[in-house]
């Protein structure tokens, strides 16, 4: 039977209402079957349609574009579509969802309030004390297409529950929302939204927000219904330049990955830094002291130093050899002039490389012309202007020539000259004199891939060089690559459209088989001639994109050159900046949020605080909160909106029978699991011989770089657990945990803090 529940006590007939319910709820999924179909037949005829003029064909790509999102945004909508009703005083009443839908065949009124429309507001604001005009919240719960439960709420001071709490918002429906088993992957909150939430997800779009909370306060959640609502309500501007959201590893975005797709938003690029610079993949690992190093706002002194390092001026005059044996000699003091001439400028370096050629190409030429144009009479040199000309344009071409240009000014890509840096402990010591010796020593290292912290300093060192003709080239075939990729998955999506209509076939609907009519390569013939790309997909492939907005989670990891990257993605400085700097694990990352962006922004920046974890128990946040005292005894850890009745337990064990043990208490907690998932946390030095032992035992636990989040059991660092959270958590060796890193107990904090059920501490005697 369907549940039904009324917090303030108002009396209804169960099942009548459900049924009443679902006869609207069934006419909204109607609605979107004819709103999908009607676009996949649009898309279907554009596509049909070839040739034509320049115009004819770009407005049929922006058209191919516009139907083939909306083909992939109705069918995103499929759960949940409804999710409230508002019942005003007035008598009205207005169906709260994923998106809009309005009745075509009539007035154009609203069946179906999108969640961002200002109107819908009051489902998420209305209180008891401040009902705003309604009467009534309804929580209309759906499984798949089929009404399974309401919970209501009257505004009404006289008839609210005693035992509802005041601040939030659809109680009932939030803790039945937190309390539901966890997946592995992240789940919207669109239903559930708090109003202290609310207020952040609807801010303005210009200037820097800050949102500092707790652990659990719903800060990603937040962050992700803004990239949704700022989408919605200032489309026009954002669908152009894009939004762009960067999380800590790739773990945490495959977490959030269903998110934005689930509120019908798939133009957010989601990126780590390490993936940041086009072409780069940065995989390689290294220490986190080095990273912390490389994170230092003095490594843009030293990039720069390293720049001018390859701007050689000689010791001894250089000769070069022209075809007739005649030899040109460069003095060291004409190349330092056509050096400083050049950096004069203020041109980037492989820009200026044009000045400082044209600079010693004069010289050169000029000792050939005395040679030959000399008056034997002691006149004025005889060679016309023209003739200079010519012995200027011979040098150019000369390949001699060309070789010493290149070596006193090369033209060099941002990964030549770090990786000639870092392979060179004489150009580190020439580039970084303010460094220590022990810091130079760990910026020495052999070519062979990049590691997350090199990204920021490819971009600075991208910066200084300036963009040549090579990579522009390069960018260009990353565009064309990204080309191809998006006609494949455009095609995905009339396949996925396809296997819809065939079931709708059974119900006499038609077949729309768009991918018989066309296949890939016909499709990426098509998409050659088209400029029609993402947004988000130009956006990744080109360094210099300036997006519209910017979302930065966990953004207490960030560096000071992490934030010189991000900065020159935002021009606008239109920013949403998510963390919690008592969270923070990186050595070089944020201590306080005045000092990362002061650079940038000074004081110019809001902050926004949430206050209440959702996440965490009381119980679990109680022992949490002692080492957040470790960490600053001013620090005050979140409300937790609820209980577990679970008491964490803590349980000491022999050193050398912990993996035994770890064992043991693994197997016991994922039996007790019902269909949820298992955290287990262990220090990083341990991870490969913990995991084995737990994966020998739990074979369905998973471990690795990158573990699959919906496996029962995973087993991971503290660096991988990052924004994550599971419904039973073990954290192993805590002591360890501390003493791994000078962040340790910021690290310990976020550990104990991943769990919305139980927790488990599992410690061995020293
Ligand atoms: N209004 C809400 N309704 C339902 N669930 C919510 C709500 N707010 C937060 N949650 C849930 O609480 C959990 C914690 O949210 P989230 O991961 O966004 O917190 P966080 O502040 O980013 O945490 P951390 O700093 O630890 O990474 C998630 O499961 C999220 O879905």
């Amino acid at each position: 039977m369907s549940t039904h529940s009324a917090d303030s006590g108002e009396l209804l007939h169960q099942d009548d209402e459900i049924g009443r319910e679902q006869e609207y709820v069934s006419m909204l999924y109607d609605r979107l079957d004819g709103m999908r179909e009607q676009a996949a037949r649009r898309l279907t005829e554009e596509l049909r349609t070839t040739g034509g003029t320049l115009q004819a064909r770009s407005q049929r790509d922006s058209a191919v574009g516009m139907y083939a999102d909306q083909v992939e945004q109705f069918s995103a909508v499929e759960n949940g579509l409804c999710f409230g009703r508002l019942d005003g005083d007035d008598g009205s009443r207005r169906y709260i969802g994923r998106i809009g839908i309005f009745d075509a065949s009539g007035d154009y009124d609203p069946l179906l309030m999108d969640w961002r429309a200002p109107a819908a507001r009051a489902f998420y604001l209305a209180t008891a004390a401040n009902p705003q005009g309604v009467r009534r919240r309804r929580h209309v719960r759906t499984r798949e297409r089929k009404v399974t439960g309401l919970n209501d709420e009257v505004l009404d001071l006289n008839t609210a529950s005693p035992t509802a709490h005041e601040e939030l918002t659809g109680e009932a429906s939030l803790l039945a929302a937190l309390n539901a088993g966890r997946t592995g992957r992240m789940r919207d909150i669109v239903e559930t939204i708090q109003a202290e939430q609310d207020r952040i997800i609807r801010a303005d779009l210009p200037g820097v927000l800050v949102v500092q909370g707790g652990p659990g306060t719903g800060k990603t959640a937040v962050a992700l219904h803004r990239a949704a609502y700022l989408l919605y309500t200032h489309r026009r501007e954002l669908s152009s330049r894009g939004v762009l959201l960067v999380g800590p590893n790739a773990t945490f975005l495959r977490y959030i990955s269903q998110v934005l797709p689930a509120l019908a938003e798939t133009g957010v690029l989601l990126r780590t830094q390490a993936d940041l610079f086009p072409g780069v993949s940065a995989r390689r690992t290294e220490p986190a002291e080095t990273a912390a190093l490389k994170g230092r706002a003095v490594m843009t002194e030293v990039l720069a130093a390293a720049v001018r390092d390859r701007q050689w001026v000689p010791d001894e005059p250089l000769e070069i050899e022209l075809p007739q044996r005649e030899i040109l000699r460069l003095d060291p003091d004409v190349v330092r002039e056509a050096r400083e001439r050049a950096r004069r400028s203020g041109r980037a370096h492989n820009l200026a490389r044009a000045l400082f050629d044209i600079e010693i190409i004069h010289a050169l030429a000029a000792q050939i012309a005395e040679r030959i144009g000399a008056d034997p009479l002691g006149g004025e040199n005889l060679l016309s202007e023209a003739d200079r000309a010519e012995i200027r344009r011979e040098l150019r071409e000369d390949p001699q020539v060309r070789a010493a240009l290149d070596e006193l000014w090369p033209v060099l890509t941002p990964q030549r000259l770090l990786a000639d840096l870092f392979a060179s402990p004489e150009r580190i010591a020439t580039a970084a004199p303010m460094l220590t010796d022990a810091e130079r020593a760990a910026l020495h290292r052999e070519p062979g891939g990049w590691t997350p912290a090199d990204v920021p300093l490819l971009d600075e060192a991208a910066e200084l060089l300036g963009e040549d003709e090579r990579a522009a080239v390069a960018r260009r075939e990353r565009i064309r690559a990204l080309e191809r990729e998006y006609a494949e998955g455009v095609l995905e999506i009339w396949r996925g459209s396809r296997s819809i209509d065939v079931e709708d076939e059974a119900d006499g609907g038609e077949i729309l088989g768009v991918a018989d009519l066309l296949d890939a390569d016909r499709l990426s013939e098509r998409q050659e001639e088209s400029e029609r790309l993402t947004t988000a997909q130009r956006a990744a492939a080109d360094r210099s994109w300036a997006f519209g907005h910017v979302i930065v989670d966990e953004a207490q990891e960030l560096s000071p050159m992490g934030w010189r990257l991000l900065m020159r993605r935002c021009p606008s400085r239109s920013m949403t900046i998510v963390g919690d700097v008592a969270q923070t694990g990186a050595l070089a990352g944020t201590p306080s949020w005045a000092e990362a962006l002061e650079p940038y922004v000074a004081q110019r920046w809001r902050l926004e605080q949430l206050t209440v974890s959702y996440r965490t128990p009381a119980e679990i946040m109680a022992v949490a909160a002692h080492v957040l005292a470790e960490i600053d005894p001013d620090l005050r850890p979140p409300r937790s909106v609820r209980s577990s009745g679970v008491p964490p337990w803590d349980r000491t064990v022999d050193a050398e029978r912990l993996a035994a043990e770890l064992v043991v208490a693994t197997t016991r907690e994922a039996a007790s699991l019902d269909d949820g998932r298992l955290g287990v946390i262990v220090p990083a030095g341990r991870v490969d011989e913990l995991g084995a032992a737990v994966t020998a035992a739990l074979p369905e636990a998973a471990v690795g770089e990158q573990p699959e989040l919906e496996n029962r059991v995973v087993v991971l660092t503290v660096g991988q657990a990052k924004g994550l959270e599971f419904d039973s958590v073990l954290v192993v060796d805590p002591d360890r945990i501390v003493a791994e890193s000078p962040r340790g107990h910021s690290d310990l904090y976020v550990a104990l803090t991943r769990a919305t059920q139980r927790l488990g501490i599992l410690r061995r005697t020293p």
